[in-house]
């Protein structure tokens, strides 16, 4: 079963009134990995959609999306699937065993996508100006970047899987970030970049813990608390960042004007509020 939900995007004038509710509603992705299931959420910004395909041992097919208006998902959009569950499968023309940490780009023109077996796939997609070769992404074929300390509590090691260090993509770039031991702070100084959104879906977490996820303009930060296999929506104008009550690994995903990851403008220690 296919459902979708469409946020349209939000300015930061209107945000600093909402209420948590508000927030969530407009902000917070949760519930998006359902047995038999394939949910997505349609995003106006940049136009990325951000889901969940859990087949649960059978077979889902991801074929035509009403929100997108042609026939197929994939005719004018390129797509990263990343298996954080067991062993599953995707199909679109080949296909690709995947292990709990593999992405797969899968290039516009690629055709509707299956999925089957015991993987939970999260689905990101963009709208792409070209056609680009599908390509299976592992850890160890990311480009590797450490950054934080033990002191400030945000020791991580971001891993690049679509990034223009490792393969070409339209508009796609997405990667995965974990923390160290004892660490808990991700993109603490925080950022913005005006020029892309961002998606974020916090892994790895136990059941019973959460993560607090900034989001707002630098000088009016606001907080959603997220659980395991849940995330966040990022609008071009607002910070990301996040603590967590235990150590945890997010997906982060970017869409919009340029793939430059270095692209950021710093948030000040002393800025932000
Ligand atoms: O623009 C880049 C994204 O926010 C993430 O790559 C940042 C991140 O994973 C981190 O600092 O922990
Ligand atoms: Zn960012």
């Amino acid at each position: 079963m296919l459902s979708i939900e469409n946020r349209y995007a939000i300015d930061p004038m209107t945000a600093r009134r909402f209420d948590s509710d508000e927030l969530r509603k407009n902000f917070h992705v949760g519930g998006i990995f359902a047995d038999g299931e394939i949910k997505l959420i349609y995003t106006h910004y940049d136009r990325m959609i951000v889901g969940g395909a859990v087949p649960a041992g059978g077979e889902l097919v991801l074929d035509e999306v009403k929100h997108c208006g042609t026939a197929s998902i994939l005719d004018r959009r390129e797509m990263v699937v990343v298996n954080i569950g067991a062993e599953g499968t995707v199909k679109a023309g080949e296909t690709y065993a995947m292990a709990k940490g593999d992405m797969l780009y899968l290039g516009r023109g690629s055709g509707p996508v299956t999925f089957a077996g015991n993987g939970r796939f999260y689905i990101l997609s963009a709208p792409a100006h070209k056609e680009l070769p599908s390509r299976l992404v592992r850890i160890e074929d990311a480009a590797r970047v450490d950054l934080g300390s033990q002191e400030t509590s945000n020791e991580r090691t971001i891993h690049q899987f679509v990034h223009p260090d490792v393969m070409e993509s339209c508009q796609l770039v997405v990667g995965m970030t974990k923390l160290h031991n004892g660490s808990v702070w991700n993109t603490m100084p925080a950022h913005v970049h005006d020029r892309r959104m961002e998606a974020y879906l916090y892994i790895d977490l136990p059941e019973d813990q959460m993560a607090v996820h900034l989001m707002g303009e630098p000088t009016e930060t606001r907080h959603l608390i997220v659980r395991n296999e849940e995330g966040a929506i990022s609008p071009p104008w607002s910070i990301h960042s996040g603590a967590g009550s235990a150590s945890y690994t997010f997906i982060w995903a970017m869409a919009g004007d340029n793939v430059n990851y270095k692209d950021v403008e710093m948030v000040g220690m002393g800025e932000i509020r």
